[in-house]
């Protein structure tokens, strides 16, 4: 909270820009100007195709890289104070990780860093990993490995936590149990912020997808407004006679089609056209056929995203 009683945002990114030097030529624009709010309690996943910048910007939230220009605030400090508080911490894609100690040394050792860390047993079993406690973390999977990562992040009870890819290389099964653990810890209100470039699993776990492409964000909102920005959502009818002026003028409306006796109106308020039919028309037949978000995410950045199994 703020002195004036206002929560203060989970994380906030002002006007970011990183660039990497690279051999003698102007350099990399690795991220490029880029603003985002994210509120305590939301899951947010920032998608987006490799080389997008998504995980130069969790660096630099995480305060392990410096923004050329621009400003971080997560709950209103600094990333290092936050880190150094346990309000954050992250689960990276690969790294860290002692091959010799077994799962539950990890979590021991680690656990001893912190003040007042979560029980042992209970990030343990909150990641899915008890029944391997005593597994050599070397011995374990990558999707196991993936998890005993996500206890590590649990333990100092983050407000906020980071997951940079953490499914890259799991399979489908294993995917979903580690999802279904983060959601399950997440409940509670935590703030999440997963980067991914597997569109199923923003679709399937967030509640807002931040798109980036190019070091920048080109759309933001829920996986239905992301796939509606693209270009729309297509209701069609049975309408004999009529009056496209008359549909054009529905706001939201891109384009009106006649084919034959059947109408297509390709619209971003669906809704509303579907309402107009309905009422004050005798079309019959409506139906409203929406985009994938893979659509969305081809039309919004020109890129092309991984489909899981693909
Ligand atoms: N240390 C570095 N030195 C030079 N270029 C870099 C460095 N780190 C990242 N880049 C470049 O910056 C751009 C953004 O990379 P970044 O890793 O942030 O993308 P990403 O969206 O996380 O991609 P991925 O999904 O492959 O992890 C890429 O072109 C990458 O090659």
């Amino acid at each position: 909270m703020t002195r004036t009683g206002k929560i203060r945002p989970a994380v906030d990114l002002r006007n970011l820009h990183k660039t990497f030097a690279v051999g003698g030529g102007s350099g990399v624009r690795a991220v490029n100007g880029l603003d985002l709010t994210i509120e305590p309690g939301e899951i947010v996943a920032f998608l987006g195709p490799n080389g997008a910048g998504k995980t130069t910007t969790i660096d630099m939230l995480l305060g392990l890289t410096r923004p050329d220009e621009g400003e971080v605030s997560i709950f209103g400090r600094d990333p290092a104070t936050a880190v150094a508080s346990g309000m954050v911490s992250a689960v990276m894609q690969s790294g860290g990780l002692l091959k010799d100690l077994t799962v539950e040394e990890t979590v021991r050792l680690v656990s001893a860093l912190f003040v007042s860390p979560r029980p042992v047993s209970e990030v343990l079993a909150r990641a899915g990993i008890a029944d391997i406690a005593s597994r050599m973390v070397g011995k374990c999977s990558g999707g196991q490995q993936q998890r005993l990562r996500f206890a590590l992040a649990l333990l100092p009870n983050p407000d906020l936590i980071v997951l940079d890819e953490p499914t890259t290389g799991m399979d489908v099964e294993g995917r979903r149990e580690f999802w279904n653990a983060m959601r399950e810890d997440s409940s509670r209100g935590r703030t999440v912020l997963f980067a991914t470039h597997y569109l199923e699993e923003a679709d399937a776990y967030a509640d807002r997808i931040v798109l980036v492409s190019k070091g920048r964000i080109v759309a933001d909102g829920s996986a239905a407004e992301i796939k509606n920005l693209a270009s729309g959502r297509v209701v069609s009818a049975t309408l004999p006679g009529v009056d496209q002026m008359r549909l054009l003028g529905i706001d939201g409306v891109d384009d009106v089609e006649v084919r034959g006796d059947r109408v297509l109106v390709r619209s971003n308020n669906s809704d509303a056209v579907a309402r107009y039919l309905l009422n004050s028309t005798t079309a019959t037949d409506i139906e409203i056929v929406s985009h994938n978000l893979e659509d969305a995410f081809i039309t919004l950045t020109g890129d092309t995203l991984t489909t899981v199994g693909a």
